[in-house]
């Protein structure tokens, strides 16, 4: 069952996103496709809002979709309406800690730098929403200490939460251990070798024994991804000679990458296998593998973890040459990607990463699955405490792109600067954020979801808060819904409570959702006042403002024998009785029988609304597709008719359905 209601909402100052900070920006400084912040501000300034808003409203009422082309001049007008409501109290302000405001999140890769109490906790504070543990480097010893630092700041600090990825090695070649660097210079000869404890001026030890056998004379070798290049000239039963290209420092387990060529080794190899139980042991929420050329891999993987009962999600790391043909597949056999761009731009011409990137980022979006971009993102700062304007530009892109959570690798690992790069990650994220107009349509999913109801209910409930200007509240069991709602984006922070520990771990990758744990209780009205109640303490929502309540779950919380549930209601202050109340429930409807038995199972409830419940209802009745529009407009209409301690609206729609998540 899922659940949508709405409430006024406050405004809160953040020096980034306040409207007056917004303002400032020049027009021409922002892309046409992000100046939608700036529109609502032009339009709220000019005149009486309200009564722009009742007339588009009431033109939106009159052009029922009936049709796909009256769908897009519905949402031509439905466009308007955007732009003329008041949207001054944009639920992103509310956050009050930097963690929840920012939707963007960001994922630190945990080393030297980093892997004390004191670091953990910093990193938390300053932002960090995932740990990463990349099992390249480390011992199973220092990467519990790790996961049990993170999992003591998750019990002790209620109102933030750090998910875990174990980052598996994977078939990568390296480089061995060395006492100290050798310093390669151009044009000097170089061997490579299969001996194990090599390290001289002039050779060094592969981990690989494949490794002689995979390349051939002529290829180019990428020391970290091109930091270093050299040619192979020839090889022996154990050596590959080379000549170093471009020259530099060589240190301990570098990357080894064959320019246009993926190790032939399986993605996950056995020190992989031994990885991923410690990861089942200690009850981490991701592993991120390595390498995955195939989706046949990610099966292997998720049936093991279903073999030993274990609830952790897959993301795919796409850095294979080979990965690029199957990449439908692959996404979709997984719970998310992570577009790699090191040993992506390693295997493929580099000039390739930001198309790839972009293109792995819309597949994720358009599939409903998550997506990091890491490697390389505020390089820079390993050693300077300023990034570049590239690294900044970079960040942006990203999250313009779409991107769930964006990483940090040495930056946090072994960098000099982790807590100042964690905060430039923040705000250039938050900063960019505040130019995206999140009030858009929310992007189709497609077919992407088996459970199609539960779909089409997330849209629509990102619909109606995004119009509404509200956040979301969403009660979950399991995740399902609160992920959902965030891959329709809508522009309001998604509050996810949910009664599970492991979920609020999980969802802190998520875009836009703020999770939190809390018990439920029988009684749903006691469930809504109990979490409103937390985020008004937690200064996450203010007295009066809008809310949207979302609910989903095989064991509902709101009423058991219904299964998605949209409502919408408007409270006054800290009272949580329904004052507006929009109920519509889908049950055994079929997605494309949805319009007509919505239409004709309609009931109604009213009181003090008498003015307008026959044109609800001519509304109701010439429609066959009672969409968001429809709610929506109505919504407006009776928001600002009624007195709204006294208005109880309510109409439901059946089916019988049982989906749900
Ligand atoms: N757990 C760890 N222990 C020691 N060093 C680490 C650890 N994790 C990361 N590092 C260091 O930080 C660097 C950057 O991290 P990352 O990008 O994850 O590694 P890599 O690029 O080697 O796969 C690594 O090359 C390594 O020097
Ligand atoms: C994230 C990456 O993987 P790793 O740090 O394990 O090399 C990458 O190659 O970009």
């Amino acid at each position: 069952m899922a659940q949508l209601v709405s409430t006024p909402s406050v405004n809160a100052s953040s020096s980034l996103l306040n409207p007056s900070s917004a303002s400032k920006l020049k027009p021409s400084s922002i892309p046409s496709r992000f100046r939608g912040a700036q529109r609502r501000e032009g339009k709220r300034s000019n005149g009486s809002s309200r009564s722009r808003v009742e007339a588009v409203a009431s033109r939106i009422s009159t052009l029922l979709p009936v049709s796909p082309d009256d769908l897009l001049k519905a949402d031509e007008e439905f466009q308007k309406l955007k732009t003329v409501q008041q949207r001054g109290n944009e639920s992103l302000s509310v956050w009050s800690n930097p963690n929840v405001r920012r939707k963007t999140k960001i994922v630190c890769t945990i080393g030297p730098s980093t892997n004390t109490r004191e670091m953990i906790w910093k990193l938390a504070e300053a932002g960090m929403n995932v740990a990463r543990l990349n099992m390249s480097h480390g011992d199973h010893a220092s990467h519990q200490k790790v996961i049990d630092l993170v999992k003591e700041y998750n019990a002790l600090c209620k109102d933030n939460v750090i998910s875990i990825m174990l980052d598996t090695k994977g078939p990568e070649v390296r480089s061995g251990d060395l006492p100290q660097p050798i310093n390669l210079v151009t044009g000097q000869e170089f061997t490579f070798t299969i001996k194990r404890g090599v390290s001289t001026d002039d050779s060094v030890s592969v981990n690989y024994d494949d490794f002689v056998n995979d390349v051939e004379a002529g290829d180019m070798l990428l020391v970290d991804g091109g930091m270093m290049s050299l040619m192979v000239k020839s090889k022996t039963k154990d050596d590959v000679k080379c000549e170093v290209v471009d020259g530099g420092e060589l240190k301990s387990r570098r990357h080894l990458n064959v320019r246009g060529k993926s190790a032939t080794l399986p993605s996950i190899t056995e020190k992989d296998w031994d990885d991923i139980k410690f990861g089942v042991e200690n009850k981490v929420d991701y592993y991120a593998v390595s390498f995955v050329k195939d989706a046949d891999v990610v099966h292997e993987l998720k049936e093991y973890l279903q073999s030993c009962d274990a609830d952790i999600h897959v993301i795919v790391k796409i850095e294979s040459a080979d990965s690029i043909p199957n990449l439908h597949s692959i996404i979709t056999a997984s719970d998310g990607a992570m577009v790699a761009r090191g040993d992506l731009g390693a295997e493929l011409p580099i000039e390739e990463v930001p198309l790839l990137q972009e293109e792995i980022i819309g597949m994720c979006r358009s599939m409903g699955k998550a997506v990091i971009v890491a490697t390389n993102m505020l390089e820079s700062m390993i050693t300077h405490p300023m990034p570049t304007r590239a690294e900044v530009s970079d960040i942006a892109i990203a999250v313009r792109e779409g991107a769930d959570a964006v990483m940090l690798s040495g930056e946090t690992a072994h960098g000099k600067h982790p807590l100042k790069a964690v905060k430039v990650m923040h705000t250039v994220a938050l900063r960019t954020e505040a130019t995206l107009d999140g009030s858009e349509k929310p992007a189709n999913l497609g077919h992407a979801f088996k459970n199609h109801m539960s779909e089409m209910f997330a849209y629509h409930a990102t619909m109606m808060s995004n119009t509404l200007g509200t956040s979301t509240i969403v009660f979950t069991r399991t995740g399902f819904m609160a992920i959902l709602l965030s891959h329709f984006r809508p522009s309001g922070t998604i509050f996810a409570f949910t009664d599970e520990e492991r979920v609020r771990q999980r969802l802190a990758l998520y875009q836009g959702v703020c999770p939190i744990y809390m018990q439920f209780s029988d009684d749903a009205e006691k469930t809504f006042a109990e979490a409103l109640s937390y985020l008004q303490e937690h200064g996450m929502v203010k007295q009066g403002e809008e809310v949207a309540l979302v609910q989903s779950g095989r064991q509902p919380i709101w009423r058991s024998q219904s299964t998605h549930n949209i409502q919408a209601r408007a409270s006054c202050g800290c009272c949580v009785g329904p004052v507006l109340s929009t109920i519509v429930e889908f049950w055994n409807i079929r997605a494309a029988k949805v319009a007509k038995a919505m239409a004709t199972r309609l009931r109604l409830w009213y009181s003090s609304f008498a003015g307008n419940v026959e044109e609800l209802m001519e509304i109701v009745n010439a429609s066959n597709y009672l969409n968001c529009y429809e709610l929506i407009s109505f919504t407006r209409k009776a928001v600002e008719n009624i007195a709204p301690e006294d208005a109880a609206v309510y109409f439901e729609l059946r089916g019988s359905d049982r989906e749900g998540d």
